[in-house]
Parts: structure tokens; C-alpha cells; sequence
């Protein structure tokens, strides 16, 4: 059995003159919730459609729950709940009425049982209390959880979420975040689009990030916090000494260092001091979308050859200490010393070329 719950391999969809989707790479392992991150008309729901047979690819293929698609579509998507672009409920039916209607049109639901199907899935939503109350009457929260519903009417391995949580309001958003946690709780693999970096950072495992049809990044988001670049930043008043040490140290180069005196350096006591920031190396190729690089462990990448051999890349670990260690050494003076990591959103930026919506 496949440990990706979705695997596609140059899938592209085209069209006419546009390219929607531009030949995707996606792994999404079982298990995990998977953010699938982009701006509006990056084509994350054109994907989505793809993967779930609502359209054909151009090219490429798509493999989900290990079958085949569109091929295995009717043995696949019995195990799949979708809420793609809210589902078309009946406004004149109750929330439950509609949810019968949908089991009745699956063929794998044995009628018999539909009653408590039903009213599992509601309970579920926390929408017992409108079962009996017209889908028209419901809010949009109410609606995109009776769409979540839907998806939970069948047991399923994986749930298929395309911007869940677009027009609630913050307490509809939170709520429909705390159920999409609670499915993945249960060992539900979620892969769940949004053009909302924060709440992929507060849900998901992993995340994939599309930008014009294209997925230019996928990993865990641990992988991102450390893919962005780490900058080391000494205040000191021996700035040219403290370049000296971090060149030697293979940190500064031309491009990578700069050198900032302070009028008033109001970093630590005293003026004359500078702000002199190098870039750390390493972490920005780390590893995506492929997975963790074998590029070198930051200790060694740093040349020190006396102390202990830092081996963790972790700049905010012993990297750091040696770094600062290097520089008592030679005498500099440190009098602030940090290092700063890109921020997620400043990554996806420099990703996508583009703005994210940040707003929670
Ligand atoms: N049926 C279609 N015919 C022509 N172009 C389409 C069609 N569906 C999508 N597109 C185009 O493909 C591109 C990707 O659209 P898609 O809806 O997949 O993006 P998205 O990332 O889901 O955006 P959004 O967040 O706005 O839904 C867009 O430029 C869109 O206009």
C-alpha cells in the first residue's frame, strides 16, 4: 500500500491557450493535513477537480488512496469526502432532508441505515439542533458545515476540502478549523486548499504551494519554518573585526553581509556600534520540494575547526554559540547578537511573487 494518499506525477491542465495546472508534482502522505496553499487562480481548485474526476487532465497522471484516477474512481471515491465549492443544497429541504438526499444518491449507502447516518454526521458538525431547520435558513457557517457533513456521511480516508473556511465569519472559521482537526485526530488524511497562510499554518502537517499552475514547494511546514533564510546579526563597534571573523567563518560574502553604523545605536548601550548581518548558508536549500537535502550540516559548513563540531543546523543551537564563540575569540565586541528567520510569510512571498491574504 502506498504511503501517499494523493501522488501525482506532471499532472497539467490546460485551458484552451491557458495552462491552469502546470505538470504537478504532489505527495501527500497518508495521514498528514496537507495545506494546499496558493493565491486566488493559482489553480489549486482546478487540481482539486482533477483529482477528485470532476474534469480530465490535459496530461500527467493522478494516483489517490493508491488507484488510479480517473480509472478508479468508482472504487476510490466511496473512501474520498469532498466539499468543493459547497455543495448545491436544496433550500427548501431541512439540513437533514438534504443530507438524506445526498446518501440516497450513493449506491454504496445501504438505505436501511441512512436515519443514522444522518443524524451521525450532524451530531458531528454540532448542526443536531437545525437538523429540521430549511438549508436556506442556515448562515454560510452553517452551510459549509452542513457541506462538511456530507463529506462525513460515509466513513472516509480521505477528506478533500477546497477553502472550507472562505466567507465564515471568525467563529464559523474556527469552528470548521476545530473539525477539520478533530477528522485528522481520528487518522483522516486531510488535504485541504486555502489562499489563507495562517490557517495552513495552524492546521496542516504539511503544505504545498501553487503559484500560476505551478507547485514551486511541498513539505512538512517544519520544513518551510527552515527553508526560509536565516540571517546571523552582531552589533558590535569593531564591525570591519566582526566581518573578518564571519567571512572566515564562510558567512559574509560581498553579497550576503552589510555593515549599518547606528547614529544612535539603540541596540545596546553606546554609540559607534554597528549592525553587521550575514547570511547563514544551508538553510536556504533546504529541501524542498523534494524532501530533506544532504547539503552539509551547518557546523561543518561553518569550518570551525577547534570547539565542539556544532552538527545541528539549527542556527538557534550550538551554530550560534560557536558563531559568537568565534568572535570573542578575535576580540570583538559583541554587544547584541541574534539570528533572525524569514519569516512563513516573507517565504511564500518570495515564493509565489506574490501577496498573501494573512488575515486569520
Ligand atoms: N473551466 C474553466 N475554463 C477556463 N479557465 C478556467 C476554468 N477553470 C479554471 N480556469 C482558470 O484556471 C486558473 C486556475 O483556476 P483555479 O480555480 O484552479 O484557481 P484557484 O487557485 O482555485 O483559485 P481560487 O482560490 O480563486 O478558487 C484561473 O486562471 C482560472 O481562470
Amino acid at each position: 500500500m502506498s504511503d501517499l494518499a494523493i501522488r501525482t506525477d506532471g499532472l497539467t491542465k490546460r485551458f484552451r491557450a491557458q495552462v491552469a495546472v502546470d505538470g504537478i508534482d504532489l505527495a501527500v502522505p497518508r495521514g498528514s493535513v496537507f495545506g494546499f496553499l496558493g493565491p486566488n487562480g493559482s489553480g489549486k481548485t482546478t487540481t482539486i477537480r482533477m483529482l477528485l474526476g470532476l474534469v480530465g487532465a490535459t496530461a500527467g497522471t493522478a494516483q489517490v488512496l493508491g488507484t488510479d484516477m480517473p480509472k478508479g474512481l468508482d472504487d476510490v471515491l466511496p473512501r474520498v469526502g469532498a466539499l468543493v465549492e459547497g455543495p448545491a443544497f436544496a433550500p427548501f429541504l431541512s439540513g437533514a432532508a438534504n443530507l438524506a438526499r445526498f446518501d440516497a444518491a450513493d449506491r454504496h449507502a445501504a438505505p436501511s441505515t441512512r436515519a443514522r447516518r444522518v443524524a451521525d454526521a450532524l451530531d458531528r458538525v454540532g448542526l443536531s439542533h437545525a437538523a429540521r431547520k430549511k438549508a436556506g435558513a442556515y448562515s454560510l457557517g452553517m452551510k459549509q458545515r452542513l457541506g462538511l457533513a456530507n463529506a462525513l456521511l460515509m466513513p472516509r480516508d480521505l477528506l478533500v476540502l477546497d477553502e472550507p473556511t472562505n466567507g465564515l465569519d471568525p467563529q464559523g472559521t474556527r469552528e470548521v478549523r476545530s473539525l477539520i482537526r478533530s477528522f485528522a485526530a481520528d487518522g483522516t488524511t486531510v488535504f485541504v486548499s486555502s489562499h489563507l497562510l495562517a490557517e495552513v499554518e495552524q492546521l496542516c502537517t504539511h503544505v504545498g504551494v501553487m503559484s500560476a499552475g505551478r507547485l514551486v514547494a511541498q513539505g512538512t511546514l517544519e520544513e518551510f519554518h527552515r527553508s526560509g533564510e536565516s540571517r546571523v546579526e552582531v552589533v558590535t563597534p569593531d564591525p570591519e573585526a566582526a566581518l573578518a571573523v564571519l567571512s572566515r567563518l564562510g558567512l559574509a560574502t560581498d553579497a550576503a553581509a552589510s555593515v549599518e553604523r547606528a547614529a544612535d545605536a539603540t541596540a545596546s548601550g553606546g554609540s559607534g556600534d554597528a549592525l553587521v548581518t550575514a547570511a547563514l548558508p544551508g538553510d536556504r536549500n533546504h529541501a524542498l520540494p523534494d524532501g530533506p537535502a544532504d547539503d552539509p550540516a551547518l557546523g561543518p559548513a561553518l569550518g570551525l575547526r577547534d570547539g565542539p563540531a556544532p552538527v545541528d543546523r539549527d542556527p538557534d543551537g550550538p551554530a550560534a554559540e560557536a558563531i559568537v564563540a568565534a568572535l570573542v575569540r578575535d576580540g570583538v565586541r559583541v554587544r547584541g547578537f541574534a539570528i533572525r528567520r524569514t519569516s512563513l510569510e516573507q517565504r511564500f512571498v518570495e515564493l509565489t511573487g506574490e501577496g498573501f491574504d494573512v488575515v486569520a
